[in-house]
């Protein structure tokens, strides 16, 4: 029985009820044999819905009509919510969340790799769930999204823009007034930028053209109260930049690292671009169970800090340590795991593609009085050759934190050879880290799981995964 209703092109499905909710974060509903995944449905609705999409053996939709309101909605708190592509979950209830990303690790690992996920341990929600990240990146644009929809044609001041992106249009840019990911002094010094920008004449950047002077701010807040600003422009003038880093020198003096790029390149990344200091130090400093981290502009920190801590305890958990290991950090970063559990082991050898961050991962051991690490720059399938291994010892110990696309077949296969006792899998995408352990499990038993939150109103999920060696 088809229940669809057309209308011209239009095919609303009635009535439907969400009965899940996918790995992307889409409500999902059934319509006979056709599954539907429906954009801001939350589990428990009853909706009409509008195919936006439509395949073979599955439809994209959005809601047309409510009719039902599931028990586990919740009053969205922030004025952007619904265009902002950031916190997307903001109608469901934190624990409806936990228990939605709980439930989608546990269907990529079953499904993907085949694992027994009976003794998967309950998720670890963030004790905060507002103001919880410490980085935030925003886009300046000549393109504003506006509120009543997309006004192509619309000229003017009234146009720029500094804040998000739109999902799926990569040329508008939300106007941000107030974001709740990031404490404060985040959205007055990201509202003063806009506001000195439009006064003193500095252009949005089009992101078409590849034309205009302002182009990104970077706010990165520590947890001891210093503050990181990298103004990215593309084409002022001197003058102009100086203009503007005066006026954030003398208005934030909370400001500690006061920092601009000149990108003219096409894409955003800053990776290969000269970060020049106008006032402060070149970093910040984060603290964390007594550590003390340095993070320049490029190095990667985990965006939550407090649940980042709650993260490595469960890392060095998993670990079990017992004083002797060798262990390899992989994926690095600034070295913060590393340096997190060198006073457990006998010695920790850290590998990272960003050459900065290396060095910070370094500073960060000697700052600390650290001097069992050891760390190497590079891409992780070229580092971790044989060679790498005969030189450093086999590891008794892998953690192994890679970025969503998750490890290079090449790391794996090395992984597989290495036959380390215990590898720790941090992971911020269970789909990879699935692909990974349909791999690894031919070697290895998976003895513990558990996913810990750090992206609360998002769908986003960290999972950590113990592996031990089958003997
Ligand atoms: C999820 S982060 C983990 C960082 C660190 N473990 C932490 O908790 O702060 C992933 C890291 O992998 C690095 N990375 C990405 N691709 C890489 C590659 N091919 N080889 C080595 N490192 C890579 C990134 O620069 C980033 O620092």
């Amino acid at each position: 029985m088809s229940r669809n209703k057309r209308s011209g092109t239009v095919t609303i499905l009635p009535e439907l009820q969400i009965i899940d909710i996918a790995e992307e974060g889409k409500g999902v509903a059934k319509a006979d044999e056709l599954v539907v995944f429906v954009d801001k449905a939350v589990p428990g609705d009853i909706v009409d819905v509008k195919v936006v999409k439509k395949k073979k053996n599955f439809a994209e939709a959005v809601i047309e009509k409510l009719h039902t309101a599931s028990d586990l909605r919740t009053d969205p708190f922030c004025a952007h919510f619904g265009t902002c592509g950031g916190c997307k979950w903001q109608h469901m209830q934190y624990d409806a969340q936990l228990h939605f990303k709980q439930k989608n690790v546990e269907a990529a690992l079953q499904r993907l790799a085949k694992i027994d996920t009976s003794g998967m341990e309950p998720i670890l929600g963030s004790a905060e769930n507002k103001y919880y990240r410490n980085k935030l990146e925003y886009t300046f644009s000549n393109k504003r999204w506006l509120d009543q929809g997309d006004m192509d044609g619309v000229e003017g001041l009234e146009m720029n823009a500094l804040g998000f992106h739109v999902p799926l249009r990569f040329d508008k840019i939300l106007d941000i007034n107030h974001c709740y990911l990031q404490a404060e002094p985040s959205n007055t010094i990201r509202n003063h930028v806009r506001a000195y920008a439009l006064q003193n004449g500095l252009s949005f950047y089009d992101l078409r053209n590849h034309e205009g002077d302002l182009r990104n701010l970077i706010i990165r807040t520590s947890s001891n109260g210093e503050v990181m600003i990298v103004v990215v422009f593309a084409y002022a003038e001197q003058e102009k930049v100086d203009g503007l880093m005066a006026d954030l020198q003398q208005n934030f003096p909370e400001i500690t690292s006061l920092m601009y790029i000149m990108n003219q390149k096409k894409n955003d990344t800053i990776f290969d671009q000269e970060v020049i200091t106008y006032a402060g130090r070149d970093y910040i400093f984060e603290e964390m169970n007594g550590l003390k981290f340095k993070i320049g502009a490029k190095s990667f920190y985990q965006t939550n800090s407090l649940q980042a801590h709650e993260l490595y305890k469960i890392t060095k958990e998993f670990a079990g340590f017992k004083g002797d290991e060798l262990v390899y950090d992989l994926y690095t970063g600034a070295g913060t795991i590393a340096n997190f559990v060198a006073d457990s082991v006998r010695q920790v050898v850290g590998v990272e593609y960003v050459p900065t961050a290396i060095e910070d991962a370094k500073f960060n051991s000697q700052l600390n009085g650290i001097n069992n690490t050891l760390f190497y720059a590079g891409d992780m399938k070229d580092i971790l050759t044989r060679d790498f291994i005969a030189e450093h010892g086999k590891p008794d110990v892998v953690i192994t934190d890679p970025p969503r696309a998750g490890m290079h077949a090449d790391v794996v296969e090395r992984l597989m050879e290495m036959e380390a006792e215990k590898i720790v899998y941090v992971s911020c995408n269970a789909a990879t880290q699935a692909r990974d352990l349909a791999i690894l499990k031919e070697k290895y038993e998976v003895s513990r799981i558990k996913p810990v939150d750090m992206f609360p109103h998002t769908q986003h999920v960290e999972n950590v995964v113990l592996l031990t060696l089958i003997k």
